[in-house]
């Protein structure tokens, strides 16, 4: 229970609506039970002036009797009218404030919420799976939001009402008063029990749902191989023994609720009966009157429903506990990496690794050891190594997506974890391997970078990432649609795109992360050409298999198991008759057995 103490600061902050909220519950309140003594005073009116009326049988008074009496009894009834209208005003004041301030909870919450998830560095997103993110940023702070919302105005509804109701009942008779309390523990303790049940029956319901949804989504996804490999029969059987697990999940939940209301409903009557019953006693004794058990059986109706809700509050501030409590893990992780203070200005673009080491926490893979090299501003270096070798963890460290440990990595001269992290991510353009664009359009993914971009400068940065006629092609030119609502790219033209949105940055430092190797040779001429102008006097990083991308770089680093073996000119390599030369030869062959 302690994580919702965590709420506090927003109970705080949004304390003008709960303190007006309170106060119309009260109100609300006062006014649903004072027509239960309106009833109970209109009752006694009834019965005394019957017999009033009885004694004027045959008198002509007896007509100013029955006017009175009516006129009572329609005077009676406007006031029960205006009171419920008051009552029912006042809910709506209540719910305007109460389920308004959870709505603005829930609403600062999910801000919070996805603005830390931003801070959080790759490595937090490597240990985590999407979908789980996802789900405490909605599944589980909508579960607060009903703690905060409805369980906190029901929970306070629930005991000015039964404070009032009580109060009222001991003061007419305080042995009436107790008989009619009695089933109402009973009532407490069957809604909690039930209520648990039909809550860890709703979870099993959610889970099996949301892996239902994961199943076709990822089925849907793949519909392709499924298709080719004539699996639809086999799916569609999966699918079909997981929804019948659904089914009869879902109806065993049916059950119990079916169960659920007329048991209420049973102890309701016997509270009643017991009224009636007790309260008969006590007209016949003297000590009440009939009104009076008119009354009562008004209270006992008024008092179900919120002891009813009693039993679903307590369950959802279980819920919003355990939900809070997973908010709150993610929440408390700090960032692995925090920028540093130092703002460069703009970047030269010298690099250096000193004795870097680098181990993935999880896995424990030592992809980098004890590495050293220097690139000067304005080069042009490539890396190349087999798959594995620890090409784009070398790339990730220079974007700081992770940090060394051992080693240090110097831009600039200036160690990078002391360097402000946005102003050097601003200059820097990196192309990743895995290439991702948003479901946007064309303009948009290439200008993603910048908050003003002109058309030219779109344009531009498409001719020189070689797509520009592809997308002149398209019938939408730069607004064609991309991702599941618009069309599907080849590889080579996603990469292409990918490409124009880190070169219209005009960044000091450009990292191709082996983000040409969906490119036909030609095209990556092309390409390479373009980077040869767009960034004369900036340093390029290249990461790539094919060494005929990589010849005329300034200087080669050959990455072998994590360390460099070789760093030279592609001259200088070949001499070497090492690692490189052997690559060289073998792509030879290839391109050679290809052209046979
Ligand atoms: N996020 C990660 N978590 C754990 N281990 C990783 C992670 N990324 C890479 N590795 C491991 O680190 C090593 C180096 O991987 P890296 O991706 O840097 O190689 P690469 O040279 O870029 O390979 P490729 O040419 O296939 O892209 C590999 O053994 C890989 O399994």
């Amino acid at each position: 229970m302690k994580h919702l103490l965590f709420l506090n600061k927003y109970f705080y902050k949004y304390k003008w609506w709960i303190v007006p909220g309170v106060f119309f519950v009260i109100i609300s309140n006062i006014s649903g039970v004072i027509p239960a003594q309106v009833i109970g005073h209109a009752f006694n009116l009834i019965t005394e002036n019957i017999e009033i009326y009885r004694l004027f049988d045959g008198f002509e008074r007896q007509q100013v009797i029955y006017d009175i009496f009516s006129y009572s009894l329609f005077y009676f009834g406007t006031l029960v009218l205006i009171l419920y209208l008051i009552r029912g005003l006042f809910l709506f004041f209540m719910r305007q404030t109460l389920i308004l301030m959870s709505r603005h909870i829930e609403f600062d919450m999910k801000n919070e919420i996805y603005a830390h998830y931003q801070e959080l560095s790759l490595g937090f997103y490597r240990r985590n799976n999407t979908g789980d993110l996802m789900n405490r940023a909605t599944e589980d702070v909508n579960r607060v939001r009903m703690y905060v919302g409805p369980a906190i105005m029901y929970a306070i509804n629930t005991l000015v009402l039964f404070l009032l109701i009580v109060s009222s009942m001991y003061s007419v008779n305080p042995k009436l008063a107790t008989f009619c309390l009695l089933p109402l523990p009973v009532m407490v303790i069957i809604i909690y029990y039930v209520n648990t049940q039909i809550n860890n029956k709703s979870e099993q319901i959610q889970e099996q749902l949301s892996r239902l949804s994961s199943f076709v989504q990822e089925r849907f996804s793949g519909i392709r191989v499924i298709k080719s490999y004539v699996r639809e029969d086999y799916t569609r059987k999966i699918f079909a023994g997981e929804s019948d697990d659904y089914k009869s999940n879902a109806m065993s939940l049916v059950r119990v609720q079916a169960l659920f209301y007329p048991t209420m409903l049973l102890l309701v009557g016997l509270s009643t009966i017991l009224t009636v019953y007790v309260g008969g006693e006590q007209v016949l004794e003297g000590s009440i009157t009939a009104g009076n058990i008119a009354e009562f059986i008004v209270y006992v109706n008024q008092l179900t429903f919120p002891v009813t809700m009693l039993g679903w509050v307590t369950t959802l501030i279980q819920r919003a506990a355990a939900s809070q409590k997973r908010i709150n893990e993610f929440l408390e992780l700090q960032p692995d990496i925090r920028s540093g203070n130092i703002s460069l200005g703009e970047l030269s673009g010298n690099i250096n690794f000193d004795k870097v080491s680098f181990t993935y926490q999880d896995t424990g893979i030592e992809a980098l050891k004890d590495i050293s090299f220097d690139i000067g501003a304005g080069q042009f270096v490539a890396i190349i190594g087999r798959t594995g070798s620890g090409k784009s963890t070398l790339a990730n460290l220079i974007m700081r997506m992770y940090d060394a440990d051992r080693g240090q990595i110097s831009i600039d001269g200036e160690p990078l974890p002391g360097i402000n992290l946005n102003s050097f991510r601003n200059q820097v353009g990196f192309v990743p391997q895995e290439v991702f664009l948003f479901s946007d359009n064309i303009r948009n993914n290439i200008a993603f970078g910048l908050d003003k971009v002109t058309d030219a400068e779109i344009e531009t940065a498409a001719r020189n990432a070689a797509v520009y006629h592809n997308i002149m092609d398209f019938e939408l030119k730069f607004d064609t649609m991309l991702g599941e609502r618009g069309i599907t790219l080849s590889g080579g033209q996603k990469q292409r795109v990918s490409i124009a949105r880190a070169l219209i940055k005009e960044p000091k430092i450009l990292i191709f992360d082996d983000c040409l190797s969906a490119v036909d040779t030609r095209t990556e001429e092309e390409i390479l050409n373009n980077l040869g102008n767009v960034m004369k006097g900036k340093t390029s990083i290249l990461i790539a298999h094919r060494i005929s991308t990589i010849r005329k770089a300034d200087k080669i680093i050959v990455l072998e198991d994590g360390k460099i073996t070789e760093q030279g000119t592609h001259d200088e390599l070949i001499e070497l008759h090492g690692i490189y030369e052997e690559m060289f030869q073998n792509q030879l062959l290839e391109e050679e057995n290809k052209s046979l």
